[in-house]
């Protein structure tokens, strides 16, 4: 068995709850309330900004040329494309360029963000790969799901969300880390695939906190 297949199968229960979440059954039917987007968009942005991070360091732990510059590819894709969509989402719901950038991250955020680097900073690149694969995977897998129910993808504010999500080339995106993670632990021990399982657990469950947080527009519970 592959490993992504078996990450896959462990996966499902905390999967399955992100795309049961009324956050993301919201975007699809359109009933979600946009200030919880809204709330949503500006986090991710600032989540955005680490992740393409995680593709600068990839590139750097890239055992080839070719695999160097597919990293190099994703980290462009992310900050030129991926994060246009939120800079025109944010145009649109009156969200000046200044204050996106200057939004303050709230703790669901740092604390995905401050894990993901971290392993990608002192682990190897198949590590870097099981925290990073299931953002694009599990975004996937929810534009598709997504995009099937009539209307979503022509929805005034969540049809362009919906939209890039499911794309063939943002699919691409994840099966190429799925096959690199894949040939990279053909030959390893199972104690090994176990560390990489928990890895992948752990962004799997904060991927399911950050549609919460953004439900809940949960910020710091004390204030200055
Ligand atoms: C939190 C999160 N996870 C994943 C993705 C898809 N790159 C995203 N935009 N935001």
């Amino acid at each position: 068995m592959k490993l992504s297949e078996r990450l896959y199968e462990k996966a499902q229960p905390i999967w399955e709850q992100s795309h049961s979440h009324p956050f993301v059954q919201g975007i699809g039917n359109g009933t979600l309330d946009i200030e919880k987007f809204k709330f949503f968009m500006c986090q991710d942005y600032l989540y955005l900004i680490d992740y393409a991070r995680l593709f600068a360091l990839g590139s750097l732990k890239a055992h080839n040329l070719e695999t160097m510059q597919t990293f190099a590819k994703m980290l462009h894709v992310t900050l030129d494309e991926e994060m246009s969509l939120h800079r025109a989402y944010a145009k649109r719901l009156g969200i000046s360029k200044e204050e996106l950038e200057a939004t303050k991250p709230a703790p669901t955020t740092l604390a995905y963000s401050s894990y993901m680097l971290n392993i990608a900073q002192r682990g190897s690149l198949k590590e870097l790969l099981a925290a990073v694969m299931p953002c694009a995977w599990s975004y996937y897998e929810i534009g598709k799901k997504l995009s099937e129910t009539p209307g979503a993808m022509e929805h005034v504010w969540y049809g362009e969300w919906v939209t890039m999500y499911q794309s063939p080339e943002f699919g691409e995106v994840a099966e190429w880390q799925i096959d690199l993670l894949d040939q990279l632990t053909e030959s390893s021990s199972e104690e090994e695939l176990l560390e990489l399982e928990e890895i992948f657990l752990t962004t799997s469950r904060f991927e399911y906190m950050f549609w919460d947080m953004s439900y809940q527009q949960a910020m710091w519970p004390l204030h200055d």
